[in-house]
């Protein structure tokens, strides 16, 4: 598929409650330049190949914001485990062999091709969702070296995948073996380490954002997230943010403070630091994939983030533990039936918020003229039919930057 062609018989969404019908798309050099009634396009596009779609809804590429794509093993055991009520996710996120650090001893006994081939894997099925923008984070190395190591990964999946990839060293997750969360000399040691020797290695690789897990059951202490996103913020790296997951932890007053582009979980919502947010830009990622396989009924509170202004993005925040979930319509689903968003604002969540989170302002999410052309091509009505069928397989086709993507499972094989 050539960069430039003229899209026809186009059902544009242009939000999750305006679709445009007969309308045409002019993709030329990746990016979307012109859209509108089919009987109108202007004359100086006349020589570009003209691809019909059918009648097809033709969104934006959806934006996943928020994922944990690489990573070694799985957690299958763990899922039996908590189904059987032999355990749950707390247990084994505070055990020395289970949960995240299980995770880490899996990375770290996986070569770096296998891991790449199973990120691929993942991310394929992301794209098979309609995905055309994923962000993948660090997180399962915990010590520098090995954090580097995955970020290094991270580039190689960016530069192999023919979708956008944005990079996250996930520079805090939990404390490694050896670091007591309660003892303030060696967590004060760990902060200083990742402070010195991972942020600067890191930024010399390069990184999209560093973010912290922040939560009082498990993650790191609010000082010592703080600490991690000062310091990257004074290299003006973006920072996100994972707070309030398990407890209240009153994570969300850093969000502001560091004018966080992300604040993912927020399951104990905090009135005073959701109206800071607005102000500081920062998006909430709602994660309802975690929110179903944990059970719980602590989840982030859209009335409240509607009426302080707090624009929601929704993620598959795909992972090995709390989300095993490979489908962001999916995730949108999760967002109308168990948050309460309208299948509007989860639409909103999956494109123009998620874009937003991840601090892309160059039309990513939008079929805007000046967007990069990355489209989705979808058997389906409205952007509601496709958030309403669970899991249903509605997608027909991407494009990324005006280049139709191979969905096939040898994609990713
Ligand atoms: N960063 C926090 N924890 C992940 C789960 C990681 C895991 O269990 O492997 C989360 O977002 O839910």
């Amino acid at each position: 598929m050539p960069e430039s062609a003229v899209i026809t018989d186009a059902a544009v969404a242009v939000s999750g409650e305006e679709v445009h019908r007969d309308h045409a798309v002019v993709v030329d050099g990746g990016t979307i330049a012109w859209r509108g009634p089919q009987d109108e396009i202007p004359d100086q596009w006349s020589g570009l190949g003209r691809w019909s779609a059918e009648g097809r809804l033709v969104t934006p590429g959806l934006v996943d914001c928020h994922t944990h794509l690489l990573f070694g093993g799985d957690r299958r055991a763990e899922f039996a485990e908590r189904a059987a009520g032999s355990g749950t996710y707390r247990d084994q996120l505070a055990g020395a062999a289970s949960g995240v650090r299980a995770t880490v001893s899996a990375t770290g006994a996986t070569g770096d091709d296998e891991l790449l081939a199973a990120a691929r894997r993942r991310a394929g099925w992301l794209i098979r969702s309609g995905v055309t923008t994923l962000e993948v984070k660090t997180g399962y190395g915990l010590e520098p070296d090995a954090e580097l190591r995955l970020l290094r990964l991270c580039h190689r999946l960016r530069e192999e995948l023919p979708v956008r990839v944005r990079i996250t060293l996930l520079a805090g997750h939990v404390y490694p073996d050896g670091v007591d969360r309660d003892d303030e000399e060696q967590t004060a040691e760990w902060i200083t380490t990742l402070c010195k020797d991972l942020l600067p290695a890191a930024r010399e690789i390069g990184v999209d954002a560093v973010e912290v897990y922040l939560d009082e059951d498990g993650g790191f202490t609010l000082d010592d997230a703080s600490t991690v996103l000062e310091t990257a913020y004074k290299t003006k790296t973006p920072t996100r943010l994972q707070t309030d997951h398990l407890s209240d932890s009153a994570g969300a007053s850093l969000a502001p403070a560091f004018y966080a582009k992300a604040a993912a979980h927020l399951n104990f919502p905090d009135e005073a630091a959701l109206s800071s947010m607005a102000k500081s830009g920062t998006t909430a990622v709602a994660l309802p994939g975690s929110v179903l396989e944990l059970g719980e009924s602590d989840r982030p509170d859209i009335g409240a983030l509607r009426a302080a202004g707090v624009p929601v993005a929704i993620a598959t925040g795909l992972n090995p533990g709390t989300s095993p979930l490979g489908s962001l319509p999916l995730a949108a689903h999760l967002g109308v039936v168990l948050l309460g968003m309208t299948p509007a604002e989860a639409y909103a969540g999956v494109t123009v918020h998620a874009a937003r989170a991840l601090g892309l302002a160059d039309g990513t999410g939008t079929v805007d003229v000046g967007a990069p052309a990355d489209l989705a091509f979808w058997d389906a009505d409205d952007p509601s039919e496709v958030i309403y069928w669970a899991g249903a397989p509605l997608l027909h086709s991407v494009w990324a930057g005006g280049r139709e993507v191979e969905v096939s499972r040898e994609f990713v094989q």
